[in-house]
């Protein structure tokens, strides 16, 4: 009996040390996961660190330039391709027939013109250099690969502003909305995906996003709001008022919806409604050309369950209106000729204006920057600012017709590569509504 007692007693011992051993095991495999967390945070915060040096170090403005292929309809019309004489990143290249050349870089490798016998070049050349160039070869996810990052910072609290730029037709529209399929998807579906899939990523880190947006269209110095139906007959037009809080610098714009998004798939389907409300109208161009400038804000807020300092980021996605010269549309004397050309001058006035910021901004802090000159300067006068980053996507046209409206654009957009602005810095979150 007392040998049945002592086995049991021993038996119970060695269940009591198996437990103990099981709690130490446990304990250790609860710190090791502890560790492997608080290491992943750290990971997530060295990303963000090195991201955030590789962003500074390239500057805050960056100009990409991009030639779009021959549509079937030029080329049935017989237009002259010069794409291939435009889009060089690779100056490397054999010589491309043709009296013009114009190169693009990236490298900074630059052609000579031909000077030819006498007075007449063989061949005139002009060099351009921006920090990527796309061929009309590029595919749009060989674009948004330039791009990503950049949309990224969004979620890490930075301000971030992505333009197109380029005349009528040139393919900005393209470039930002895109095709249907996933494949010929623009910048703004593929940057909206991206703002949820690391936003979702990072939950695992301790992190919850909020996202909210709205998506206005500038048109003739008025803004619409592209998510309200419009106002019903006889009612008076909504009015639109830009503010700027003098605190926290959010920028809001009254009357205007500024649904919460959760999905890119409902942000896809806003998108669609409000293109479906864009103000389109015939140009001599491009015959669904658009004549106003749409801007597509998200806002991105993240907030740390162990109390992190708050994330706030904002990412403006701006398919501005085209760019081309009044002579190039050649106006009539017509009511409709009247109203493109009233169009034409605010298009003009508000892109000068732009290219004004952004010169004023290259000129040092407490230098005056002409925000107020155009709704669109205005409206995006905390993106803008030194402390955010800004991409322009040139769009051109491969059209020998268009060669001089190309090199006007390229003038521009060289000024903007030329502007070197300070260092961008997080936003920094302080109490206080807008
Ligand atoms: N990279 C590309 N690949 C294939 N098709 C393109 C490309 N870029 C533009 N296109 C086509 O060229 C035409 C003009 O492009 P798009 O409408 O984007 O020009 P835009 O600059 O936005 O003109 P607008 O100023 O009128 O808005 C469209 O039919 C578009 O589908």
């Amino acid at each position: 009996m007392t040998g049945r007692v002592e086995a049991l007693q021993e038996d119970i011992a060695s269940l009591l040390r198996e437990k103990e051993a099981w709690a130490l095991e446990r304990q250790a495999w609860e710190e090791e996961r502890q560790q492997l967390r608080e290491e992943s945070v750290r990971g997530e915060e060295e990303r963000r660190k090195l991201h955030g040096m590789v962003m500074e170090l390239k500057g805050n403005i960056r100009v990409f330039c991009r030639v779009r292929p021959l549509l079937t309809s030029e080329e049935e019309s017989g237009g002259e391709d010069v794409g291939a004489q435009i889009a060089y990143p690779d100056a490397s290249l054999p010589y491309p027939s043709g009296q013009k050349e114009i190169v693009l870089s990236s490298t900074g490798a630059e052609r000579e013109w031909d000077a030819g016998m006498g007075n007449k070049p063989r061949k005139e050349v002009w060099n351009f250099n921006f920090d990527r160039v796309f061929t009309a070869s590029s595919t749009q996810a060989d674009l948004f690969a330039e791009i990503s990052q950049l949309a990224q910072s969004c979620i890490d609290g930075y301000n971030v502003c992505i333009f197109a730029y380029g005349q009528t037709g040139s393919g900005k529209s393209w470039t930002m909305e895109g095709g249907n399929t996933e494949e010929t998807q623009g910048m703004i579906p593929r940057a909206v995906a991206q703002v949820f899939r690391v936003a979702d990523e990072l939950k695992d880190k301790g992190w919850t996003y909020s996202v909210e947006g709205h998506f206005l269209e500038i048109y003739n110095e008025t803004i619409t709001d592209l998510l309200s139906p419009p106002p019903a007959a006889g009612d008076p037009p909504r009015k639109h008022e830009i503010h700027h809080h003098p605190v926290t610098h959010l920028t809001s714009v009254s009357d205007v919806q500024t649904p919460a998004l959760t999905s890119p798939a409902q942000v896809l389907a806003l998108l669609a409604q409000a293109q479906r409300r864009r103000r389109v109208a015939a140009t001599l161009m491009n015959e669904r050309s658009s004549r106003s400038h749409s801007v597509f804000t998200l806002r991105i807020r993240g907030t740390h369950a162990a109390g992190e300092a708050e994330r706030m980021g904002t990412l403006n996605l701006v398919d501005l209106a085209g760019s081309e010269r009044l002579a190039t549309l050649g106006l009539g004397a017509s009511v409709a000729g009247a109203e493109r050309l009233k169009e034409t001058q605010n298009i003009n006035r508000s892109l000068s204006a732009l290219g004004d910021v952004i010169a004023a901004l290259g000129n040092g802090p407490g230098a005056h920057v002409p925000y107020r000159n155009s709704k669109l300067t205005y409206l995006l006068q905390n993106s803008l600012s030194g402390n955010s980053k800004t991409l322009m996507v040139l769009n051109l046209s491969p059209l020998e017709a268009h060669l001089n409206e190309s090199l006007t654009s390229l003038r521009f957009a060289t000024k903007v590569n030329n502007t070197t602005i300070g260092t961008a810095k997080k936003v920094q979150v302080q109490s206080g509504k807008s």
